[in-house]
């Protein structure tokens, strides 16, 4: 009965009056759409294809077909109004559980379909959109595999805008990815050798060991002569310079014997042995790293991993939407998603997905843009990183 009534539905609106007039509200709408802020980076997770074979009485894999035909519109919204990239999760690594038939289908889907949305005068060429295939390719049979590289390549001087296909993908997996080239990165000598800079006065280890020397100070200062509290009070500045400067081996080797060397500072007043290994042991390691010529890892900041990851050359991810009601991540985007993502869950099956059921989300998506810009900021259309 459902596909009865969606079948009829479809004939009506197809009718060429009806259908032409539809598609000049739908110009209209995209066109006022335009006018205020629009992301630049949106992500979907299409779920619910098989409920919807389900419900509607079709094969699941029609029901994947019909999900393509749903992302085919969405795609044609977004690029209309001017996002720049769309994330889309076309199959989770979690995926590869399903029957062997349906894999299959979704291999062969993305086998044919990437290829011919990227075929001159085709979606992605009117779009100017190039397709990026995230995740690990090696788990992909290899004619998949040919024909996504393929798509990849026939793309790949579109400027305007991008696909991210994240198949197979999972964030565990992305993120793992990225802190596997960062350590690849930091194991060895930056190029051009460059000695590298030990320039971190704020970095963990700096404050611990400003610390520590300053406890030290303060343990001679009340068990011992002012003189041994003088000390303990330079040996603290002097740790405190040598942080907050470059530090040459020469520093490293003052520091660590005046401010550290129980031996040398604190004889019979030495505070408790077990702070003090960890001190030694972040000095020599400190010194092992300057003359490894390695780059120092305290360099490694957040801005690193998202280099390393799959979306590196992304803007931040604006607005991620799931259909079908269900409200989880499902391993995707977590890195990506920040302060400032607004995630949207949505009731409907995701080949129900369409501008209509699509607007309200962009249309609040903008409301609450304008709502936190502030007054200089007033003719920005780009989506920004202002929190909510
Ligand atoms: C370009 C390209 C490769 C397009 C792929 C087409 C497409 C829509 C793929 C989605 C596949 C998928 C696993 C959807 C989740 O719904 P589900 O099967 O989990 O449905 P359910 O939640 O109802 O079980």
């Amino acid at each position: 009965m459902p596909s009865q009534r969606s079948y009829l539905k479809g004939w009506v609106l197809s009718l060429p009056p009806l259908d032409w007039a539809l598609q000049q509200i739908r110009e209209l709408v995209i066109g006022s759409l335009k006018c205020g802020p629009i992301p630049q980076h949106i992500a979907f997770v299409m779920d619910g294809n098989r409920r919807f074979a389900r419900t509607n009485d079709i094969e699941t894999i029609e029901g994947h077909s019909k999900g393509f035909e749903a992302l085919a519109r969405i795609l044609e919204v977004c690029y209309k109004s001017g996002v720049k990239v769309v994330t889309i999760y076309a199959f989770s690594i979690e995926n590869f559980k399903r029957s062997r038939y349906e894999v299959d289908a979704l291999m062969d889907m993305a086998k044919t379909k990437l290829v011919q949305m990227s075929q001159h005068g085709e979606l992605l060429d009117r779009y100017g959109a190039s397709i990026k295939i995230l995740g690990d390719r090696t788990m992909v049979r290899e004619d998949v595999r040919r024909e996504m590289e393929k798509a990849v390549d026939m793309t790949k001087h579109n400027e305007s805008a991008v696909l991210n296909v994240c198949f197979p993908y999972t964030s565990r997996d992305e993120i793992t990815h990225s802190i596997r080239e960062t350590v690849k990165e930091y194991s060895q000598p930056p190029a051009g050798d460059h000695r590298p800079e030990m320039k971190r006065p704020f970095s963990e280890s700096s404050i611990q060991r400003n610390i520590r020397s300053r406890q030290l100070a303060a343990v001679a200062e009340e068990e011992d002569s002012p003189e041994r509290a003088k000390e303990g009070a330079q040996a603290a500045g002097g740790a405190s310079d040598a942080d907050s400067t470059d530090m040459s081996s020469a520093d490293l080797n003052d520091a660590a014997s005046s401010t550290f060397n129980p031996a040398s500072s604190c004889t019979s007043n030495s505070p408790s042995p077990d702070l003090l290994p960890t001190l030694d042991s972040k000095y020599e390691h400190d010194r092992s790293l300057m003359s490894s010529n390695l780059p120092d890892p305290e360099g490694i900041t957040s801005e690193t991993l998202t280099k390393h990851m799959y979306t590196s050359e992304a803007p931040p991810l604006d607005l991620l939407v799931r259909t079908s009601g269900v409200k989880r991540l499902s391993d995707f985007m977590l890195w990506q998603c920040h302060e400032d993502t607004e995630i949207r869950f949505l009731d409907c099956l995701w080949p129900e997905f369409d501008l209509w059921r699509f607007l309200p989300v962009l249309v609040e998506w903008q409301w609450r843009q304008r709502r936190t810009q502030k007054p200089d900021e007033g003719s920005k259309t780009v989506g920004s990183t202002k929190s909510s």
